[in-house]
């Protein structure tokens, strides 16, 4: 058993009066350990309480950890036991096509509907009218709505949203009619459904306290339900709101705008003073409201690192450039969460080259390479795309496939490569930050003496990088970050702070949702909160 810092005590203090709490828990600061405390406190009270967690391993994880009066588990695992388990054949149903659904919502499988340049088909229909239900699903709205339907690839703008919308809208609703049956329908039933049907039926949770973690990225469905039980339960929101890396989906912080009492963790236990203060440069830029202080115990190092365990990147097609790379060095290499979603974006790549459409959600709406390419290199919404469109015509979509074909799994690799957004909650002894983390583009009007003045970082940026540079022990190498030291954000040097200080700083921003998918990198799974 640890001495539990000032930190840590004034949590667990401040537990027992019932207030609402808002627990700022930097990376490496113990948040586990300090939620233990609190539970043990309230097993004294003789209060029983919940804990949500992200996912089920984190929640499988605290259960060990916790005492028996607080039952852990996600927020599916709380609306499947209210809700959920009816819909249990439904669930067990075979997998089948989108498109397939979509034919059997009344979708004409021979249908091709021109939204501005592009042309809709069935599959394309199919899949955007069930990606509209599930988003709906993850709101907090009552009904269907056209914002529900997400953007297109290739036809973002107002009113071809709206023409999109108009045709999806209809056979959404139809689908989560459908989805109402316990035991017969066509759509396939997920963990986001009955979610969903618990939230609307606005439940009551029987406890004296919540635990929330990771409240930084809570979807709204959640956050509702969540914040409907604070007239008869204590709630306390744990996370980190400058971890808050999922506002691209529609995740929310519900940490910074709560109202209850702001408690904070900054000693980290996971690495040194140096890290501490590289890890407060990107705080400071993203308006963080902590700083952190490293374990005196604990050296890390910054510097170049040539064979690092992990290598964090800031896309998937940049950690598709890094798994070539470290295979060509003659390493073993683990890709964390495997190379589906990268080989189906080579497959997809594959069939475009070949001038055949592709299933793949992202870029059904193109009909050729050559198409994609366009759209990549001239429309500012494609940009995203041009890693992928340049890794692809780099290499040859064969050569990216045998390349996931090789991949070991990480116990036996000698270097794992991650996504940044895949390596939250993780740690390794030595990490690279790959090279794809590029800086702000420079601004138009140049500085007074005639050179490029560099653009402002963006919060959502300045979050990730965070998450990135937090991951190390021992050794890190910013790599692709290195464009922050001459960057006017980034000055001066960091220094090891002397006090850390309990609060600090501006609440974060919200990031500014963006496109899904190719771009971005990191899926939840079903099941997970
Ligand atoms: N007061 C303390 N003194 C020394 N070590 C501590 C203290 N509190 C926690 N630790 C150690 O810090 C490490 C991380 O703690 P813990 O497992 O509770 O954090 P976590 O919730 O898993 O991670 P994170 O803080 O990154 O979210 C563990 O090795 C734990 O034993």
């Amino acid at each position: 058993m640890h001495l539990p810092t000032p930190e840590q005590s004034a949590a667990a203090e401040a537990f027992p009066t019932g207030a609402h709490l808002v627990i700022q828990a930097g990376a490496g600061t113990g948040k586990t350990t300090t939620l233990a405390m609190l539970a043990r406190t309230a097993r004294r009270q003789g209060r029983a309480g919940r804990y949500i967690a992200f996912n089920r391993a984190v929640a499988r994880h605290a259960a060990r950890t916790f005492p028996a009066e607080v039952s852990c588990g996600t927020a599916h695992s709380l609306a499947y036991t209210a809700v959920g388990k009816r819909y249990q054949a439904r669930m067990n149903a075979p997998r089948r096509a989108g498109w397939r659904t979509g034919a059997a919502l009344g979708i004409d499988e021979d249908m091709a509907v021109p939204i501005g340049t592009r042309k809709v088909t069935h599959k394309a229909l199919s899949y955007t009218v069930l990606r509209t239900v599930t988003r709906f699903c993850q709101s907090a709205d009552q009904e269907i709505a056209p914002h529900h339907v997400p953007p297109p690839r290739g036809a973002e703008s107002a009113p071809l949203h709206a023409q999109l919308a108009a045709l999806v809208l209809p056979y959404a609703r139809k689908a989560w009619a459908d989805l109402q049956h316990p035991d017969h329908g066509v759509v396939r039933f997920e963990h986001d459904h009955y979610l969903k049907m618990w939230a609307l039926s606005e439940p009551v949770v029987p406890v004296d306290f919540l635990l929330l973690d990771e409240a930084q990225d809570t979807s709204p469905v959640v956050e509702q339900v969540f914040t409907a039980q604070r007239d008869h339960a204590q709630l306390v929101l744990v996370g980190d709101s400058a971890q808050a890396i999922y506002g691209w989906r529609g995740a929310r912080d519900v940490m910074t705008a709560f109202d209850g009492r702001q408690l904070t963790l900054s000693r980290s236990f996971r690495f040194g003073p140096a890290l501490a203060a590289e890890a407060n440069r990107w705080l400071t830029i993203a308006g963080a409201p902590i700083r952190l202080t490293g374990s005196p115990c604990r050296e890390t190092e910054l510097r170049r690192v040539p064979v690092p365990e992990a290598i964090l990147c800031r896309t998937n097609v940049g950690a598709m450039a890094e798994v070539i790379g470290q295979l060509e060095a003659g390493r073993r290499v683990a890709l964390a969460g495997g190379g589906q979603a990268l080989g189906a974006l080579a497959r997809a790549a594959d069939d475009l080259e070949a001038g055949r459409r592709t299933g793949h959600p992202e870029l059904m709406l193109f009909e050729t390479w050559a198409e994609l390419r366009e759209y990549a290199e001239s429309d500012p919404a494609g940009r995203d795309l041009l890693p992928l469109a340049e890794l692809v015509d780099a290499h040859g979509t064969e050569a990216l496939l045998h390349a996931l074909d090789q991949l070991s799994p990480e116990d036996s690799a000698e270097v794992t490569v991650s996504t940044a957004h895949r390596a939250k909650g993780r740690e390794w002894a030595s990490v690279r930050v790959a090279d794809d983390f590029t800086g702000p583009d420079d601004l138009d009007e140049p500085g007074e003496d005639g050179t490029p003045l560099p653009g402002p970082v963006d919060l959502g940026e300045a979050r990730l990088a965070y998450v990135a540079v937090t991951r190390a022990r021992s050794l890190l190498d910013i790599g692709g970050l290195s464009w922050i030291n001459s960057h006017p954000a980034g000055d001066p040097p960091p220094a090891p702070p002397s006090d850390p200080g309990p609060t600090g700083g501006k609440p974060a921003e919200q990031q500014a949702e963006g496109a899904e998918g190719t771009a971005h990198s990191g899926e939840r799974g079903a099941g997970d909160r």
